[in-house]
């Protein structure tokens, strides 16, 4: 998947949080955002999975060379962010299948596997609003990660994660995250130290 933005430029009433935005994020290449608390890191990363239209510029999608439009895009994209939520209603096995009529598992995966690469404490009957923020944080991650999609966005990845938790993401950064276009919103360096390209939000303001 490629992104290419032409100008853009995304502002809140009169108050713009970037401008002049122009850049392409290239297939199957992995980019981190980087800017303080409040500098824009996540509007930018909703603009580009196209959550959130820009208030300037342009910016296209394309996959294997074909253009995609904006409204389809999020059907190439796996995302895990602190502001989606999960449905707190199901237990995991229900929300790894729900999860799954959506998108499809990566090579070789299936329900269990993913239940086994949680290794969470309890039954996989156990509801999600009995989690704690951790479990939810790796979940999120874990169904994002396991999704067959050309593009992975990750906004603050480790949040409520432990040292092990950190670990286990970098694991699976190792095993999920090659040839696929891989974005990260972060100011921690050890979420973001494998990514060879890096964008900087004070360079847009
Ligand atoms: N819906 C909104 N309406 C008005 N202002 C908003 C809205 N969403 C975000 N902002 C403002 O945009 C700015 C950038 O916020 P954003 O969440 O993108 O920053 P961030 O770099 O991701 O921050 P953090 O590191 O704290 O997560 C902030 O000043 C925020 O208050």
């Amino acid at each position: 998947m490629k992104i290419t933005l032409q100008n853009i430029g995304r502002r809140f009433n009169r108050e713009w949080i970037f401008k002049g935005v122009d850049y392409t994020f290239e297939n199957k290449e992995s980019y981190a955002i980087l800017g303080s608390n409040g500098s824009g890191k996540s509007t930018l990363l909703q603009v580009l999975n196209g959550s959130l239209a820009p208030s300037a510029g342009v910016l296209a999608y394309s996959y294997e060379d074909k253009s995609v439009e904006a409204e389809d895009a999020f059907t190439y994209l796996s995302l895990a962010a602190p502001y989606l939520e999960l449905i707190e209603e199901f237990s995991l096995n229900e929300i790894i299948d729900f999860h799954f009529k959506f998108k499809s598992y990566k090579t070789g995966l299936n329900r269990q596997s993913v239940v086994d690469l949680l290794s969470l404490p309890g039954s996989p009957n156990k509801l999600i609003k009995y989690f704690s923020s951790g479990m939810k944080q790796r979940l999120k991650l874990a169904l994002a990660f396991c999704s067959d999609t050309p593009m992975l966005m990750l906004d603050e990845p480790t949040s409520n994660l432990d040292s092990q938790g950190i670990d286990w993401y970098l694991s699976l950064v190792e095993r999920y995250s090659a040839n696929r276009l891989t974005i990260i919103c972060s100011n921690q360096e050890h979420e973001y130290s494998f990514c060879k390209n890096r964008l900087s939000i004070a360079d847009y303001k």
